[in-house]
């Protein structure tokens, strides 16, 4: 029997971001090959026109699973009935500038998003905030959404998860398939620690860790952790604009192993609320090793990097 549609919210849906999340979602790769979708997007009033541009394209690219969509500038109508809300819209930073420092315009934005999401959407309703800073927009969702239990809010470091098996992947010469379990902690931001300590290689002798296997301490310690922090300002002065297809790539990953699980032995890095595991402070939305089953993430224990 075919399965009820799931409703997904994009905010910001107009932007770059969303111009390459919306076809993932309505093809798929979000959710599966066999999930139909109705896909929700929000933008603001300046940018309607364009909006119902990228509506106009998903009805050209008549793709199977989507069955509908809603393009709207009203949040309500945006957030009404939604299971899954990806928020995106915000303003990106340029080149030079941190991610905190657009914070004065996107917090705002993310304060009066969360009433409606907490009023309108569905029970249960799992939320990833992309937007930066994205653990600071998260992190006030959570608290003008008090009623959306905060194990439903997320933010983005799959990114930053996905960037480290890409470099690691490329400096042995290996399929970044082969390569797992990497650990990105704390900020979406150039503060974040990526960590390899526990990461493994798929070999023909079994699974090998990366440590042994790249054998070369200083690029790891060094090189490694600054191009995986510094990743987007070089995407940035490369594009002159800011990551995108890599985005949209990560927040399905990030969705999809949230709702239909991690593979057996391995984990990924989320930003979710921290319950005081690794002594982070209680209640910080903070990127931590996660599996997930049944629709539920837990913070994997035990992978401290200070030995
Ligand atoms: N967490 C991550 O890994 C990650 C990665 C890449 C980008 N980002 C961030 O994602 C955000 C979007 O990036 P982009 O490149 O798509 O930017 P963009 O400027 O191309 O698109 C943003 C869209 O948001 C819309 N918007 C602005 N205010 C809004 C509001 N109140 N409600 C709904 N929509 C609104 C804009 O009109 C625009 O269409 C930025 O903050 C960027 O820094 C995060
Ligand atoms: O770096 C940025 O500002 C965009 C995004 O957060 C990224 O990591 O690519």
């Amino acid at each position: 029997m075919a399965k009820d549609p799931v409703r997904v919210l994009v905010t910001g849906a107009a932007g770059q971001i969303g111009y390459a999340l919306v076809p993932m979602i309505a093809r798929g790769v979000m959710l599966g090959p066999d999930q139909p979708v109705i896909l929700h997007m929000l933008d603001i009033p300046p940018a309607a026109e364009s909006l119902n541009g990228v509506k106009m394209e998903l009805v050209d690219a008549a793709f199977p699973l989507l069955k509908g969509v809603v393009a709207t500038t009203d949040v309500v109508e945006a957030c009404t009935g939604v299971n899954i809300a990806v928020m995106v819209g915000g303003f990106p930073r340029k080149e030079g500038m941190e991610r905190k420092d657009v914070m004065t315009k996107n917090v705002s934005i993310y304060k009066s998003q969360a009433s409606a999401l907490e009023k309108h959407a569905a029970a249960n309703c799992k939320v990833l905030v992309v937007a930066n800073p994205a653990n600071t927009n998260a992190l006030i969702l959570k608290e003008f959404a008090p009623s959306i239990p905060e194990k439903n809010i997320s933010c983005l470091t799959r990114l930053d998860h996905n960037r480290a098996l890409g470099q690691i992947s490329e400096r042995l010469t290996v399929q970044v398939s082969d390569v797992k379990n990497v650990i990105i902690w704390g900020n979406h931001s150039s503060t974040q620690y990526p960590d390899v300590n526990h990461a493994t290689v798929a070999t023909s002798a079994g699974e090998k860790p990366v440590r042994e296997l790249i054998a070369d301490d200083a690029w790891l310690n060094g090189e490694f952790i600054t191009t995986v922090q510094q990743r987007g300002a070089a995407i940035i002065k490369a594009r002159k604009l800011s990551s995108a297809l890599s985005a949209a790539s990560a927040a399905c990953d990030h969705i999809r192993d949230w709702v239909l699980g991690t593979p057996q032995g391995t984990w990924v890095s989320m930003g979710v609320y921290s319950d005081g595991s690794y002594n982070v402070p209680a209640g910080l939305i903070y990127s931590f090793p996660v599996t997930c089953a049944n629709g539920e993430w837990a913070i994997v224990q035990g992978k401290c990097f200070v030995t």
